[in-house]
């Protein structure tokens, strides 16, 4: 058979389309799960006496194992040595394993009296599951991006990758509109002691929507295996029935391979750009949506059960904006200018946020639409930038290293918000103690570090557009080859 009449599975629209339909469902899984709790910080206020500190060390948990046990890095080494087949499912397993443990700290009210390692037991139990399952959830990611680029190389590489951040967004979505309405619907009535007296009182069941993300988790799981097959068809697709055999590598082959790639893409400046843009860009949306619904109530006067509302519209745009960003980035190019744009809208957004004027829901929800744009423009052309500074065979390892730069972001970030939360607002805290009436917090200084993130990006932004100039990346040139 000749290279030229070799066809692939990938040449098949129909194939690798329908692979990128089943991998989706396991990310919108894990998207889902990303954000569940979002929405129901004032619920873990009211209903276990969580703080703003409690829920930013909860959340900060999901880069704890990625971060400092350099879990996402070992998984980008396994993706590139072991494969999409293993290192999916792999990662998908991990995602329910860590799912199941969140569940239990959520829905055992009796860890909420202890404290373990000086942190209440039930956070402390949450978090690690939180943080075993963003192990999960974030090689995932990088499976399913270097999946992508296998499939859809030299094809429309980038709409399919806005297409599948699309789907996971849909997870983002739900997770900030459906779990309060779902722990609202599960609510129970206890018998509790008020002021010496028995009292009945529905308390809302905050791990439903937990239970629903565990569930949404354990398809994505099958989904891959579904998956495995599609790749090893595609493997058998591609293999050339003349070639010889690959050598299995020695132990100390495979280790000096290993450095020999990290010491490639660490000392590419390219790959340090996009990583600082990656960290600095994600800092300031992902941890945002973590307080959005907070903020909601807290700086607009929305409701906890509508708070949720405005917040989702953030991934609604994504949905169709991401593959059509991405979609001119394959057509047109300027992936570079693409991601300077998204950042300049952050710093727009967050500085409006961050002023103590023009509280009303509407600019809310003018806002989030245009921080929904951001999202969209930067990711539908930083993912597609990679392959086009780091070679194919490194690109699990390039992948796990921008996502665990991000991480320290992902991890740092909320900590420091519910720190200065809770620092700019000491009458927040002292009527929490004495279960007097709470008042609202004042979100000025946290939207104004989330515009300090955005404006650093920018910055950062036109650093890589020089960079593309000088080494001739082609980041502003189109992704489809014609
Ligand atoms: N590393 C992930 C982080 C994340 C947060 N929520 C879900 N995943 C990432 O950056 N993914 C790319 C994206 O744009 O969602």
């Amino acid at each position: 058979m000749t290279e030229a009449i070799r066809q692939s599975l990938r040449d098949s629209k129909a194939a690798r389309w329908g692979a990128l339909g089943i991998i989706s469902i396991t990310m919108f899984a894990g998207y889902y799960l990303t954000d569940v709790m979002s929405p129901l910080k004032p619920m873990l206020e009211s209903e276990f006496g969580w703080s703003s500190t409690t829920y930013g060390i909860f959340t900060s948990a999901y880069g704890w194992f990625n971060v400092f046990l350099l879990m996402l890095i070992f998984g980008g080494i396994i993706l590139d040595r072991m494969g999409a087949r293993f290192t999916g499912l792999m990662s998908s397993g991990i995602m329910v394993v860590g799912a199941a443990i969140k569940f239990w700290a959520i829905s055992n009210p009796t860890l909420i009296t202890d404290t373990t390692f000086g942190i209440h037991t039930q956070v402390f139990y949450a978090s690690i599951g939180f943080a075993i399952f963003a192990i999960g959830v974030e090689i995932a990611g990088i499976t399913v991006s270097k999946i992508i680029v296998k499939w859809f190389k030299g094809y429309e590489m980038a709409f399919a990758m806005g297409m599948q951040m699309a789907v996971a967004r849909l997870g983002t979505m739900l997770a900030l509109a459906a779990p309060v309405p779902l722990a609202m619907y599960f609510s129970s009535v206890h018998t509790v002691v008020e002021n010496g007296q028995l009292i009945e009182k529905m308390s809302p069941s905050i791990s439903a929507p937990i239970a629903f993300a565990l569930v949404l988790l354990v398809i994505g799981f099958i989904a891959f295996f579904i998956y495995m097959s599609m790749d090893k068809k595609l493997e058998l697709s591609e293999t050339d029935p003349n070639a010889e055999a690959v050598k299995p590598m020695s132990m100390n082959e495979l280790w000096s391979s290993i450095f020999s790639d990290l010491r490639q893409i660490i000392g590419n400046k390219g790959f340090w750009l996009i990583a600082i843009l990656c960290v600095l860009f994600y800092s300031s949306v992902f941890p945002f949506i973590k307080y959005a619904a907070d903020l909601m109530v807290n700086k607009y006067g929305l409701s906890q059960s509508t708070a949720g509302m405005i917040p989702s519209l953030l991934p609604l745009g994504t949905l169709f904006l991401t593959p059509i960003f991405g979609g001119i980035y394959d057509k047109k190019g300027k992936g570079a200018t693409i991601m300077i744009i998204g950042a300049v809208l952050i710093l727009l957004v967050h500085t409006i946020f961050s002023l103590p004027i023009l509280n009303y829901w509407y600019v809310a929800v003018v806002l989030t639409i245009v921080l929904g744009i951001a999202l969209s423009l930067v990711p539908s052309a930083m993912w597609p930038s990679v392959p086009k500074i780091i070679p194919e065979n490194q690109l699990g390892t390039a992948f796990s290293l921008i996502f665990w730069i991000q991480n320290w972001g992902l991890m740092g970030v909320p900590l420091l918000i519910g720190y200065v939360l809770d620092k700019s607002n000491p009458e927040v805290v002292i009527a929490k103690a004495a279960g007097t009436e709470i008042p609202l917090y004042d979100y000025t200084n946290p939207m104004m570090i989330f515009a300090g993130l955005g404006a650093l990006a920018i910055f950062v932004g036109f650093l890589l557009k020089r960079e593309d100039r000088i080494k001739g990346y082609g980041l502003q040139l189109p992704n489809i080859q014609k």
